[in-house]
């Protein structure tokens, strides 16, 4: 299957000459949840309002669904539900009316069957009749969430979905991304929490200084970049180690106490097997061991630093 969005050879150049794009390549497959992850400033909004349409390119294409998002703009546009980070609505309007006129601007005929259900799925159907200064923090959030939803996208982009909100909204939200995609929406999110990441995405994007650095499965990234340690406390304190045991992946702690071994995740567990035959051999004794492994946190953050 084609994908969705195809981004190729994609720059932007702001006014003032800085370059906030360099040369993005990138390709969003149909139904899945994609995150992309980068640091302040690694360019995330530029390439998510070029892809909406609503910043331009200075160079490149981006096509959603075969549609140019500039040539074909009404027709890439309107596949399109944006959340953006700012809460942009009239304070004044009830939940009803800022959900069905925004499906409106988008020229779709009334669907009040469709505003229902969107209401309903963020748990905002009892609010229809409210002002929306009349919400809580959450629903103003939910609110943009359903008029993004009310002209049926099939592309939801959600920059920073869950920014300062609380644990149980943050849960919430995730679940109801997951019940989007069920229905065969495609998912972006930006994100700063890379638990976010970690828990929802089924790819995830790296984006550096206006480059994207990394693309990859969630699950093959944390295989592939992923190490493991095991820690071993030991019996007696050690001074130092001894020079049969000197190994680089082998860290003796300050206080002699604690051995830890950094090994690959993908490796076979040959080396930890060697590892204990030679403690045994220099009669180096633990009592306690600890395995652990490395989170998608601390892969992004030696790939944000560039070490990768
Ligand atoms: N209209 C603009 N004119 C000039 N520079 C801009 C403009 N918009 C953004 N930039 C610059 O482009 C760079 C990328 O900004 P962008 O908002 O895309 O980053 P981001 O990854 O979304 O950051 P954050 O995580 O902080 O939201 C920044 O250095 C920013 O200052």
């Amino acid at each position: 299957m084609s994908p969705i969005i195809s981004v190729e050879g994609l720059s932007k150049t702001y006014a003032t000459g800085f370059q906030a794009l360099k040369t993005v390549d990138l390709q969003i497959e149909r139904g899945e949840i994609f995150a992309l992850l980068g640091p302040n400033g690694a360019g995330k909004t530029t390439l998510i309002s070029i892809i909406c349409g609503i910043v331009n390119p200075s160079g490149g294409h981006v096509r959603i669904d075969g549609h140019d998002v500039v040539a074909d703009y009404r027709a890439a546009r309107s596949l399109i539900g944006l959340v953006p980070q700012e809460l942009s609505t009239d304070m004044f309007e009830t939940v009803i009316n800022t959900v069905t006129f925004s499906r409106g601007l988008f020229g779709k005929p009334k669907n009040p069957a469709h505003i229902e259900k969107v209401l309903r799925d963020l748990s905002l159907w009892e609010k229809r009749d409210s002002k929306i200064m009349a919400l809580s923090g959450g629903m103003k959030r939910r609110v943009m969430i359903a008029k993004a939803l009310s002209h049926e996208p099939q592309v939801l982009f959600l920059d920073e979905p869950t920014a300062g909100v609380d644990v149980e909204l943050r849960r919430s939200m995730w679940e109801m991304v997951r019940a989007l995609r069920a229905t065969g929406v495609t998912v972006i999110l930006t994100t700063h929490y890379i638990d976010e990441a970690e828990e929802m995405a089924d790819r995830v994007g790296v984006i550096r200084q206006g480059e994207i650095v990394l693309v990859e499965e969630k699950a093959a990234l944390m295989r592939k970049l992923g190490r493991r340690q095991l820690k071993l406390h030991l019996r007696e304190p050690l001074a130092a180690l001894p020079p049969g045991l000197v190994d680089p992946a082998l860290e003796l702690s300050a206080d002699g106490t604690e051995l830890t071994y950094t090994f690959d995740a993908t490796a076979d567990q040959g080396g930890v097997a060697d590892l204990l035959r030679r403690l045994a051999q220099h009669e180096v004794d633990f009592k306690d061991l600890q395995t652990s492994e490395s989170s998608l946190e601390d892969i992004f953050v030696s790939l944000v630093r560039g070490r990768t």
